[in-house]
């Protein structure tokens, strides 16, 4: 095989309470990448469609973590990189992730599979840092995994796949304004006080537990953020209206996207997705923001060949 295209999907980072460790992957949203064999050596991208990045190889996310990958295997052969945006960067949503992880992915497949899942996501963080001034896998995981995971250890890296309840479905709100990773972490705290941290680890622990066994009261229960969302919620306008109209609308939770500006909700089944869709319209349509919205299912396959 000399080439492959790709759908590379967006992701929900965090999942309210699992700040840097737990994410999830969305179905009808994401990028596309060709991805081609060449005899000259080395790395390089040679077309990018949908918003305006970076060619150089080493200023672009996917031609970070391809140039590890590819200086980590010493392949005998280059590749060429071309990307269709559709995520647009700094949306919350995994648009670095999305290009990190598929490079990675798509060498691999013309490499004939040399490295497992996990190895992957070891070199698309390379790529994400890239962006985000850190190395953090909750975006990567789910995009090359697809599904529910959380990430055990960044270093060394380890990541648990979750199940996925059947009837899950997530609403997306995406203002159009941008808010880059690197700025949305550094406005957080170093330390957080004892009694937010029993309770946010409790409630990770209790959303794992309730993905588990498809409990969608204790989903409920535990989609909450007491430690980020309070420091990063004044960088959404209209956060709170949303939040509550969602409630209101049946949602499951309601949370900010990954470090934002785009907020998510999950309900349980398509039809209270789609409500919660129609109620956080009405509260941007009432301002001057533009904003897109989503209905997906949680696409369990992550990462696919097109
Ligand atoms: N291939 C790429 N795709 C997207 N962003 C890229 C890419 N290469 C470099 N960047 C840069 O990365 C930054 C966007 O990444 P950032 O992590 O801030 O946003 P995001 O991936 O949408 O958010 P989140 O990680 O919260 O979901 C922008 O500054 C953009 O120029
Ligand atoms: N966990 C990361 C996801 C965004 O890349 C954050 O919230 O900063």
């Amino acid at each position: 095989m000399k080439e492959i295209k790709i759908f590379s999907p967006a992701t929900v980072a965090n999942v309210a309470c699992g700040f840097d460790v737990l994410g999830f992957c969305l179905d009808t949203i994401g990028d596309e990448m060709v991805i081609r064999k060449t005899v000259e050596k080395g790395i390089r991208i040679t077309k990018i469609e949908g918003h305006d990045l970076p060619y150089k190889t080493e200023e672009n996310v996917a031609g970070v973590s391809a140039l590890a990958m590819y200086n980590d295997l010493l392949p005998d052969c280059g590749f060429e990189i071309e990307i269709y945006k559709n995520i647009k960067p700094g949306s919350g949503i995994g648009s670095s992730s999305a290009s990190a992880a598929g490079s990675v992915y798509g060498i691999n497949e013309l490499l004939g599979k040399p490295l497992d899942k996990t190895k992957l996501t070891y070199f698309a963080m390379k790529g994400e840092a890239l962006a985000s001034k850190c190395e953090h896998a909750d975006n990567l995981a789910p995009a090359i995994f697809g599904g529910f995971t959380l990430v055990k250890s960044a270093h060394p890296l380890q990541i648990l796949e979750l199940p996925t309840p059947s009837d899950l479905y997530a609403t997306l709100i995406h203002p159009q304004i941008e808010i880059k990773t690197s700025e949305s972490r550094a406005i957080l705290p170093k330390e957080i006080p004892l009694q937010n941290a029993i309770t946010q680890w409790a409630n990770v622990g209790s959303l794992v537990h309730a993905l588990h066994t498809s409990n969608y009261d204790l989903i409920k229960d535990a989609l909450i953020d007491v430690v980020i969302e309070p420091h990063r919620k004044q960088l959404i306008p209209h956060f709170g209206e949303v939040k509550l109209a969602a409630m209101e609308a049946g949602a499951l939770g309601c949370a900010i996207s990954g470090s934002g500006p785009s907020i998510f909700a999950l309900s349980k089944s398509e039809a209270t997705a789609t409500n919660v869709e129609k109620a956080i319209r009405d509260v941007y349509s009432k301002t001057d923001i533009k904003f897109e919205t989503y209905v997906s299912k949680i696409n369990t396959e992550g990462i696919k060949i097109l």
